[in-house]
């Protein structure tokens, strides 16, 4: 498990280490960190450190000056380094060790910032240290400024000459939120000290943050509860449930599934085909015939009637992709949702969830659907606001419907009831295309029934059983993800091709399993 601490709670526990004398220390931990990915990342490029070039903007907190110190070990491999100092104030003994060791200094202030810019565009890497845990709000002034115009000097990432490497995280993101307020400039790697922040794993911070490595720099963070959590592939192998010899079909798990209409049926025909090959015991499905029939072409297995729910045992539910328009799917999810039972509830069904329900049921809205969600409890959002602050908004839906939600997007948000929040990047936007979140739901359905009666699966990968479902939904999005990644190795998804993927990766998490046992 990745856990992401708040900038507030990352600088509490800073707090007692520089009190006792030891910031220097932290800072030059941090600064070795930094520069020993800045290392790797020039090996990688082919581009070694002799006679390389750098570019360190230094603003005017802590954050500058693990920067310039970064900058100073560059120096002594023979990079040649200039630092633009971002501020009028500038950390005096970081900024003298940075000159010492031969390296040259351009203030902001009066300066040409095309110029400026066109010197980091042209160089081997750029240290992003403008702003760090100290930020409020996004760049301003003439930081704004010169990011910008490095921006368009440089291009877009994917066509960069220039390396860019945040120190603790790029400036002007949220730390906690990852809202993007202003001009940021998009790394290739994030250094980040002492833990993640919520900021480097959600929405656009996550975007502009690239490939995340965290320095330990010492600090103890026990004491303060994560404020996201993701899931690893080790977390989501630990959660799946495998068959005993003593395992039947009942005992394994069975889904429930009333999906689909006459006017969609291949949401339904997606999502049992996405449950079947994550593993469980049977599909129940529930719908028109004509739907079943649709079905059983690709997964003659699922047992399919047109009866009501109380006449179907199940552990868990799956109600809502692509029912629209019927009414007897309409009281199926009801009923499902009011069963007390696990229950995944997608797309058309979403409008039957009454007041309050409990973390059991796991809402997977995409924004515009969580808007509905917010707006029939009173609380009214613009759906680019959720995109911006997606993890909030989820946070606030889990707290009025009492349900975990899950909020699909570039990266998903599981939020749970009691406030905790699970953030997953692991999908590709190759996923991002029709029947896709049909599948996430099958796959999420498929581990929540295997588990409803599964009473250790909290405790195996550590977290409260209150927050099992969060926990559940996030392996989903886990499975999900991965299974697109390998999909998109053949080319552009085709969902209806991802159950093949969707059991390789269950047969790959298992086996890593297996291996670290
Ligand atoms: N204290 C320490 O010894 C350690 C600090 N660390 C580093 O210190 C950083 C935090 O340092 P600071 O607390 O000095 O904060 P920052 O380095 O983030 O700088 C904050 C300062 O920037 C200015 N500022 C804030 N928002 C701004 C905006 N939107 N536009 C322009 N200027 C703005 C303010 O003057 C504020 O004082 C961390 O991110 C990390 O890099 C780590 O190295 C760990 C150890
Ligand atoms: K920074």
């Amino acid at each position: 498990m990745l856990n992401a601490f708040s900038g507030g709670d990352v600088r509490a526990a800073e707090a007692p280490l520089i009190d006792a004398g030891q910031g220097d220390t932290l800072m030059q931990r941090a600064a070795h960190g930094l520069f020993g990915v800045v290392l790797g990342l020039l090996r990688d490029a082919g581009r070694g450190t002799y006679g390389a070039t750098a570019v360190v903007l230094a603003g005017s907190g802590n954050n500058g000056a693990d920067a310039l110190y970064a900058g100073e070990r560059l120096l002594r491999r023979g990079v040649g380094a200039t630092a633009v100092l971002t501020s009028e104030r500038v950390h005096a003994d970081a900024l003298d060790a940075f000159v010492r060791a031969g390296g040259t200094t351009v203030r902001l202030d009066g300066a040409d910032v095309s110029d400026l810019a066109a010197h980091a565009a042209a160089a081997d890497v750029v240290i992003d240290g403008i702003l760090g845990t100290g930020a409020s709000g996004g760049l301003r002034g003439t930081a704004a400024d010169l990011v910008r115009a490095i921006d368009a000097a440089a291009g877009p990432r994917a066509a960069r000459s220039a390396l860019v490497v945040a120190c603790d995280l790029p400036s002007g993101i949220g730390v906690d939120t990852g809202l993007v307020q202003g001009p940021v400039l998009a790394a290739d790697a994030t250094v980040t000290f002492g833990a993640a922040k919520p900021g480097l794993l959600i929405g656009d911070g996550a975007v502009a943050a690239g490939q995340l490595h965290v320095v330990d720099i010492g600090l103890d963070l026990a004491p303060f509860p994560p404020a996201a959590r993701t899931l690893l592939d080790a977390d989501a192998a630990a959660l799946l449930r495998v068959p005993g010899a003593r395992d039947h079909k009942y005992s394994r798990g069975v889904l429930g599934v009333a999906a689909g209409s006459i006017r969609y049926p291949g949401a339904a025909a997606l999502a049992v085909g996405a449950a079947l090959a994550t593993g469980v015991g049977m599909v129940r499905y529930l719908g028109p015939p004509a739907v079943a029939a649709l079905i059983h072409q690709r997964n003659p297995e699922a047992v399919a009637s047109t009866g009501p729910v109380a006449e179907a045992r199940s552990q868990a539910w799956l109600v809502g992709p692509g029912a629209v328009d019927d009414d007897d799917q309409r009281t199926r999810a009801r009923d499902a949702i009011t069963s007390g039972l696990p229950v995944v509830v997608d797309a058309g069904a979403l409008t039957e969830v009454p007041e309050r329900v409990g973390p059991q049921v796991i809402l997977t809205p995409h924004a515009g659907e969580l808007r509905e969600v917010l707006a029939a409890r009173g609380v009214e959002a613009e759906r680019s606001a959720i995109e911006a602050e997606p993890a909030h908004f989820a946070l606030r839906a889990a707290e009025a419907t009492g349900a975990t939600v899950l909020l699909k997007g570039f990266t998903t948000i599981v939020a749970a009831p009691s406030g905790a929040l699970f953030v997953q990047a692991d999908a590709t936007p190759w996923l991002a295309t029709a029947g896709s979140g049909d599948t996430l739901s099958g796959i999420v359905g498929a581990l929540a029934a295997t588990l409803a009666e599964d009473d250790g699966a909290a405790e195996r990968i550590g977290v409260d059983p209150v927050d099992l479902w969060a926990a559940v939904a996030a392996a989903g999005a886990l499975i999900h993800g991965r299974a697109g990644r390998r999909a998109a190795r053949r080319g552009p998804v085709v969902v209806s091709d991802l159950p093949g993927d969707i059991g390789a990766v269950v047969a790959d998490l298992l086996e890593e399993r297996r291996l670290a046992m």
